[in-house]
C-alpha cells in the first residue's frame, strides 16, 4: 500500500507560536508543512508572505509546501524560493504562461506544482502534467480554512489519477480543503497521494492520532 503524504496546513495553527506548532506536527509524524499564501486579491483573505516562510525554514526540517493563492505568482515566487520553500504551487487560473513559470521554478532547483479551483476542469492542465511535480486539487473554494469538502471534486481526482498512470507521468496528486478522516478515505480511494489538512489536525486533542487517521 502506498504511503500517503500528510501536509498539515498551518493556516489553522497558532500564528503567535508557529515554531511550537511546527514541532507539534513534526512529532505527530507529518511529512510536509503546507503554507497558504493569500494576497486579498486572488482570494478574499490575506495571510502571510515570504519573510514568514524564511522564519519557518529556520524552525523546521519539514518540507515546506507553499500554496500561492495570489494574482501575480510570476512576480513573487522567487521570494518564496529564496525564503526556503521546497515546493511552490501556483494557481493555473492566475497565469497566462503556466508552462513557462513551471520551468522557471523547477530550474531554481525546487519542485513546482499547479493548483486548480473547483470550477476549473482537468482539461485546463492536461498539457502541463508532464512538466508537473505536483497537482493540487482544491476541494473547497480557496481563501479560508475550515470549510466543507466538496464531493463534486472527487471525480476530478480520479480523472487525474487515470491520466497520470496511463501516461506514466511523475506527478503527485495533492488534495486541499475540508480533509478529515472520512473525506481523506474518499480522496485516497480516488487516487490522491498527498492530503492537506488544517482545521481537522489543529483542532484535534491528539494531533498524532489525527495525522495517523488520515493515512
Ligand atoms: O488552501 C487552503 C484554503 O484556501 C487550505 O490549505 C486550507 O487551509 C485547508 O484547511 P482545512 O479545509 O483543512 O481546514
Ligand atoms: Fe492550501
Amino acid at each position: 500500500m502506498k504511503r500517503i503524504i500528510v501536509a498539515p496546513s498551518i493556516l489553522s495553527a497558532d500564528f503567535a507560536d508557529l515554531k511550537t506548532e511546527l514541532k507539534r506536527i513534526e512529532a505527530a509524524g507529518a511529512n510536509w508543512a503546507h503554507v497558504d499564501v493569500m494576497d486579498g486579491h486572488f482570494v478574499p483573505n490575506i495571510t502571510i508572505g515570504a519573510p514568514v516562510v524564511k522564519s519557518l525554514r529556520k524552525a523546521t526540517p519539514l518540507t515546506l509546501d507553499v500554496h500561492l493563492m495570489i494574482t501575480d505568482p510570476q512576480k513573487y515566487w522567487k521570494d518564496f524560493q529564496e525564503a526556503g520553500a521546497d515546493i511552490i504551487v501556483f494557481h493555473v487560473e492566475a497565469v497566462k504562461n503556466a508552462k513557462g513559470l513551471l520551468e522557471e521554478i523547477k530550474a531554481s532547483g525546487i519542485k513546482a506544482g499547479v493548483s486548480i479551483k473547483p470550477a476549473t476542469p482537468v482539461s485546463e492542465i492536461e498539457s502541463l502534467l508532464d512538466s508537473l511535480d505536483l497537482v493540487l486539487v482544491m476541494t473547497v473554494e480557496p481563501g479560508f480554512g475550515g470549510q466543507s469538502f466538496m464531493e463534486t471534486q472527487v471525480s476530478k481526482i480520479a480523472a487525474l489519477r487515470k491520466i497520470i498512470d496511463d501516461r506514466k507521468y511523475n506527478c503527485i496528486i495533492e488534495v486541499d480543503g475540508g480533509i478529515n478522516d472520512k473525506t481523506a478515505k474518499v480522496c485516497v480511494a480516488a487516487g490522491a497521494d498527498a492530503l492537506v489538512s488544517g482545521n481537522y489536525i489543529f483542532s484535534a486533542g491528539d494531533i498524532k492520532k489525527a495525522v495517523e487517521s488520515l493515512r
